[in-house]
């Protein structure tokens, strides 16, 4: 009833891990050849119980490793014998990617009389068949088989990764593993009395809980501004961070422990290609989009937009033939295109000065050197393995993606600063900067509303500056100009509050006044024409004086021209003032006519 994964998904699986591992391949063969000269030939430690209560063995194994066929246990035991073994010199014993199986043995001795219930557990997820026996007097008392080969209901406990627990009786006991996988052997064995264990699994379950939790509100609610705003930077960046969490979760065995693990090797193998595509792919988009570099590394944006189309391409058609090998190593090559490729937008987009390049640089730099000290720990390469190295990919995922979260809520508010500036530049009159017809009209609506419903009076005043055009034709267009300017500004002194005012076309200017009957609104224009005519402007040390004729039109008790107040009646209202204005044009100028 073995089952066997296809070895080719541990490769993927350990692609996360080994994710920049191109760098570093070099360096980690390096150190693997110097633990081999330098850790010396040694025999296995001694664990004495109950005394140790938790720790990684990596230091305390000694281990070998099976170069010419499979051995027997007995083979095995004679050649830890024989002193032709190895010492592990970090927490984790790491030793490459489809290499040849590895042997492991320590020994535990139980000074208690009672005995003492421990658990033995592997922590890498892909590992595919993992044995385990207990020896005691030369016998063996316990053959445990495990690794991800095999079901979940045939492991010896149901974890995302060979975890077994046993009562060691008094006296010594012989620990012997066995480990063969085609994917990356980094091995943290870990070893702890159960009580232990179980608050370890505990912290590490609010450790996952709190990093996925932050990720997946991010992305929660960015695909809610998604929705509702229809910006594709939301959504893109959504996808990113749900098929990274997706892809996180399965690479650490926790969806298919809890979720698909009755769907089989196979789905998972192709589950983890196909999320790693929607992540990379939905990262990079959402970079782009982000630092909009089309319009300043066209070259560069182009590349990314290729990679993310030929790679995945390639990887499907990888599926549809079945080649999981392929599509792995091209799932590869797009997980290290996407941490480069993120890493040189962020610094075209700083020598194109682009808001944000530094906050972007700072989230994906990190997000690369916790992933580096991930690969590190597990290489046991200058990192110490540690639950806090292990989780680093996690940790600086999580802290990128809160960066990219900030920049779209600062990009968010600088849009909506611009829609507001915008919008402001549409509703007023760039020469006097008062509203200009459109802002008018968008201010009065509602004050006229209330003033229907509430049976209340209000004005219209439309106002003409005198010979106007003699200001442009003698002095130049500049003094017309000014003289605008010093209109707008007196209309602004004198307007009393709630008065809606604005420039209704060249020289031309429209007052509202609510909750101002006709009668009043005449005296209100007859103040702004005396106030007008009090204005100077300087012309060649000349003082011109400025004049101007006013049209006025309004409601009394609520009725104008003997209608109520309406909806329709502001219309009517200005073209009666306008009347009103060409009158007091017709009179002489520099006086206030009364609509009739
Ligand atoms: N400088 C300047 N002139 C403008 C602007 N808008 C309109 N004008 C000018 O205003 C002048 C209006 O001329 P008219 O309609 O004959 O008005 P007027 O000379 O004041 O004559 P009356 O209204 O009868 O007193 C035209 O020469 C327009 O070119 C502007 O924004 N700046």
């Amino acid at each position: 009833m073995l089952k066997l994964y296809p070895h080719s998904f541990h490769y993927l699986s350990g692609i996360f891990h080994w994710y920049l591992s191109f760098p570093f391949m070099f360096i980690r063969h390096l150190f693997i050849f110097a633990i081999f000269s330098i850790s010396g030939f040694v025999s296995a430690e001694t664990l004495t119980l109950p005394d140790f209560k938790q720790g990684t063995l990596g230091k305390h194994l000694q281990y070998f490793q099976e170069l010419n066929g499979q051995l027997t246990l007995d083979e095995a035991k004679q050649k830890f014998r024989s002193s032709m073994t190895k010492k592990g010199s970090s927490h984790s014993i790491s030793l490459g990617i489809n290499v040849a199986p590895v042997w492991m043995n320590f020994a535990v001795n139980n000074t208690n009389d009672l005995a003492e219930l421990y658990r033995l557990s592997i922590e890498t997820p892909w590992l595919d068949v993992i044995d385990t026996w207990l020896v005691q007097d030369g016998k063996v008392i316990k053959h445990i088989a495990g690794g991800d080969a095999y079901p979940y209901s045939q492991r010896p406990m149901p974890y995302r990764f060979y975890a077994f627990e046993h009562h060691f009786n008094q006296g010594k006991t012989e620990v012997y593993i066995r480990i063969a996988t085609k994917g990356p052997l980094a091995i943290p064995v870990h070893f702890s009395s159960v009580k232990k264990a179980i608050e370890r699994d505990i912290t590490s379950s609010f450790q996952y809980g709190l990093l996925y939790g932050i990720m997946l509100a991010l992305a929660l609610y960015n695909l809610v501004l998604f929705v509702f705003i229809r910006q594709k930077e939301y959504g893109l960046y959504s996808l990113y961070l749900f098929g990274f969490v997706l892809n996180s979760l399965s690479y650490t065995g926790q969806l298919h422990t809890v979720i698909t693990y009755d769907f089989g090797p196979y789905f998972q193998d192709w589950l983890d290609i196909f999320l790693m595509i929607t992540y990379s792919v939905a990262g990079l988009h959402f970079a782009r989009l982000l630092l909009k570099t089309k319009f300043y590394a066209l070259k560069l944006d182009q590349f990314v937009v290729r990679i993310t189309i030929v790679i995945p391409v390639g990887m499907v058609i990888g599926f549809v033939f079945d080649q999981l090998f392929f599509s792995m190593v091209l799932a590869f090559l797009l997980n290290t295109c996407f941490a480069v490729l993120f890493i040189a937008m962020g610094i075209r987009a700083l020598l194109a000065n682009k808001p944000f390049a530094v906050i972007f640089i700072l989230s994906s730099v990190t997000a690369a050197i916790c992933i580096t000290i991930s690969t590190l720990a597990v290489a046991g390469f200058l990192v110490p393995y540690n639950g806090y190295t292990f989780k680093a990919i996690e940790l600086g995922m999580a802290f990128e993606a809160i960066l990219l979260a900030v920049i779209l809520a600062r990009q968010f508010r600088m849009a909506k600063l611009d829609k507001m500036i915008a919008e402001t530049y549409a509703r007023t009159d760039a020469l006097t900067q008062l509203n200009n017809r459109r802002g008018f009209q968008e201010l009065t609506q509602p004050i006229w509303q209330g003033i229907i419903r509430t049976r209340r009076d209000a004005a219209i005043v439309l106002l003409d500056i005198d010979f106007f055009k003699r200001f442009n034709d003698q002095y130049g267009h500049e003094i017309g100009d000014k003289v605008l300017v010093k209109v707008a500004q007196c209309l602004k002194e004198t307007a009393r509050k709630g008065d809606v005012f604005a420039r209704w076309g060249g020289e031309e200017f429209i007052l509202f006044l609510p909750e101002t009957t006709e009668k009043q609104a005449y005296l209100q224009a007859e103040r702004i024409r005396a106030a007008i005519e009090m204005l100077e402007i300087q012309v060649i040390k000349l003082p011109l004086s400025i004049t101007a004729s006013f049209g006025v039109a309004g409601s009394t008790e609520n009725r104008f021209q003997d209608e109520p107040l309406s909806l329709s009646v502001l219309e009517p209202m200005i073209n009666s003032a306008d009347r009103a204005l060409y009158v007091a044009k017709q009179k002489g100028k520099n006086q206030v006519c009364l609509s009739k």
